[in-house]
């Protein structure tokens, strides 16, 4: 997934959100001084089914306050997720990723982007672009189901022509063997973790419950995206991206990778930082990385801005990677809410908060998807 614009946001904060001790938010220590670090930010207090307690208000308060600081300072952070998610399942994902990226390139070709859509499927190595390059992976797309699904496929009812972007099935791998229940499987965890991210970040905004309803209801029909992605190491010689620097479309990208560091790249806020500064958001055990995308930028009139963000794999193993995409519903109207202006102006920052006017989330989809990928 690609977003092409690339401006840089205002200056962060370099400061842990909250003291360690509270075992909420801790911070990554700094490589050096003018690194910055990733906030790690317990949902526990959001989940499903979590019990009612007597220190349930005070938890979920202490999570939302650490959301709001990571998303108005950083738009990138860890989230622990190992009271929601075995390691095992964890391990399993990408384990069966490695499994398909492992079968021979006929078997994969046989359910490429052209057999579906031209959007959901295999894609091979260099076929996805960003910033009009090509990126050194190969990946499986997936998506939530046909978002036109009564309509007929022209206005007079002749079913030859091709499909419309997104019009068509998600093609799944027939082996390895229970790929498509797992990934499913997966999907439904990650849209309950999205929600309870967003629930959290409603609270950190000072939402009232009646907004966070609203708010609630242009995700509840999610029109995610999955990429299943594979790295092989950059060879000697290339320029060095394996996934050029962008901001994702959407709303929040949950990202679980396998344990290699330094692949996956953030670029700090700052404007005072140096044109060459990145910082690695290598994974942590039992944590995924989850970053903002412009959906949220819109929703907070750039007050919580989308981030910068990059992939360089020069390690020698393949690195599998599987970013979920929680999305808002594809028919959903998406423009400044009251509650990110009033937040605003409670911190005395106002002027961060900036008009950018509302999209409809399929269409500004639609609009990404269509350069995303060399035929
Ligand atoms: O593979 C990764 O670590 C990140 C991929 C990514 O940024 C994307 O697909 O939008
Ligand atoms: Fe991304």
């Amino acid at each position: 997934m690609i977003a092409k614009r690339s401006r840089l946001g205002r200056q962060r904060s370099h400061e842990p959100t909250e003291p360690a001790s509270l075992n909420i938010i801790m911070t990554i220590p700094r490589a050096d001084d003018s690194t910055p670090s990733l906030p790690i930010i317990d949902p526990t207090p959001y989940l499903p089914a979590i019990p009612s307690s007597p220190t349930l208000a005070e938890e979920r308060a202490r999570t939302a306050k650490a959301l709001h600081e990571a998303c108005r300072d950083v738009g990138f952070f860890y989230l622990r997720v190992d009271s929601f998610l075995s390691k095992d399942e964890m391990d399993e994902v990408l384990d069966l990723g490695r499994e398909f990226f492992g079968r021979s390139k006929e078997e994969k070709e046989m359910i490429g982007l052209d057999k579906s859509d031209g959007v959901r499927g295999y894609q091979k190595l260099h076929q996805n672009i960003t910033q009009g390059k090509a990126d050194h992976h190969e990946g499986l797309d997936l998506y939530a189901p046909n978002p036109y699904p009564s309509r007929p496929k022209t206005e007079t009812g002749d079913t030859t022509r091709p499909l419309r972007p997104l019009e068509g099935p998600n093609l799944w791998p027939s082996h390895p063997e229970h790929f498509r229940s797992k990934m499913e499987t997966w999907i439904e965890k990650m849209k309950a973790l999205g929600t309870a991210v967003m629930h959290g970040m409603a609270d950190g905004l000072g939402m009232t419950g009646e907004e966070w309803d609203r708010l609630r209801g242009c995700v509840e029909e999610s029109f995610w995206v999955m990429r299943v992605i594979g790295y092989p190491p950059l060879p000697p010689g290339a320029d060095g991206i394996s996934c050029g620097e962008h901001k994702d479309y959407g709303c929040l990208t949950l990202l679980h990778a396998d344990p290699i560091p330094g692949s996956l790249q953030v670029r700090p806020r700052s404007t005072s930082s140096k044109a060459e500064e990145w910082i690695a958001a290598s994974p942590i055990e039992g944590c995924i990385v989850v970053n903002i995308g412009s959906m949220w930028e819109l929703w907070t009139g750039g007050y919580y801005p989308a981030t910068l963000h990059r992939v360089v794999h020069t390690s020698p193993k393949y690195r599998v990677s599987i970013p979920f995409f929680f999305e808002p519903n594809f028919d959903a109207q998406v423009g400044l809410l009251d509650a990110a202006r009033r937040k605003a102006g409670e911190e005395g920052r106002d002027d961060e908060v900036k008009e950018l006017g509302g999209r409809v989330y399929g269409e500004y989809l639609l609009e990404k998807v269509g350069g995303n990928f060399k035929y």
